[in-house]
């Protein structure tokens, strides 16, 4: 019998924050083992557990799961948060790599050099006001439901709240033209599990601060 998922990363939201989401919405508990210097990594590529000798890595389920997208797929089918069918689920994918692309703006903003942050910031508004969110606010106005598809919560819904959360740590304001978005994040937020996981305290963590970059950057390289 399995126990809970163990998530290998180092502690700060990187490429295993939406993973922490997505097990966390699905009301799943976790443990997490916390790489804290290049030798805690340099250990698990050592003893084969590093499929790509990257992390994340996930013990889940018998295996050690690494890719992030491959881990966040196995738990949504598991939870039963990948829709009810093929075009579903084909529809989920299409929202969830557009978050991810948008989401790989806001992750990667805090290790930009001084002379491109100020750039950086201004792409990462610019594609999320005009490029990702018009478009989800048009879905949930066209699809006139609860979530993004269907009429049942999935990993979608999941991944679009962490990222209206985490684009409006970076401007307070980002939504304020798009009302749907708004309500959405306001109903989403207030999903039991998800709830929880926006508690202080909870497994959710805080946006990485500039002091904190060279300390992950020795583990990682
Ligand atoms: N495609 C892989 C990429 C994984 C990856 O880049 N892992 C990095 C840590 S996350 C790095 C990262 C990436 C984006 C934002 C913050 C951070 I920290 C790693 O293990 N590097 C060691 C190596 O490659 O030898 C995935 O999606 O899981």
């Amino acid at each position: 019998m399995s126990g809970k998922p163990k998530l290998h990363y180092f502690n700060g939201r990187g490429r295993m924050e939406s993973i922490r989401w997505l097990l966390a919405a699905a009301g799943v508990e976790f443990e997490e083992c916390f790489l804290e210097a290049k030798d805690d990594l340099v250990k698990l590529q050592k003893d084969g557990s590093l499929l790509f000798q990257q992390v994340p890595m996930v013990e889940i389920d018998g295996m050690k799961m690494v890719q992030t997208k491959a881990i966040l797929s196995y738990i949504a089918g598991k939870y039963n948060l990948y829709g009810k069918d093929l075009k579903e689920r084909a529809l989920i994918d299409m929202y969830v790599e557009g978050m991810i692309d948008l989401n790989e703006l806001l992750m990667v903003h805090t290790f930009q050099p001084a002379e491109k942050k100020e750039q950086h910031f201004a792409t990462l508004v610019d594609k999320a006001t005009n490029r990702y969110f018009p478009v989800f606010e048009k879905v949930l106005k066209d699809h006139g439901q609860d979530f993004l598809v269907g009429n049942q919560f999935s990993r979608a819904d999941v991944q679009l709240l962490e990222t209206l959360l985490t684009a409006e740590e970076f401007k307070p304001d980002i939504l304020a033209k798009f009302p749907l978005l708004q309500s959405f994040k306001a109903r989403t937020s207030n999903i039991p599990t998800i709830k929880k996981f926006l508690q202080p305290g909870s497994q959710r963590k805080p946006p990485l601060q500039e002091k904190d970059v060279e300390k992950v950057m020795k583990i990682f390289h």
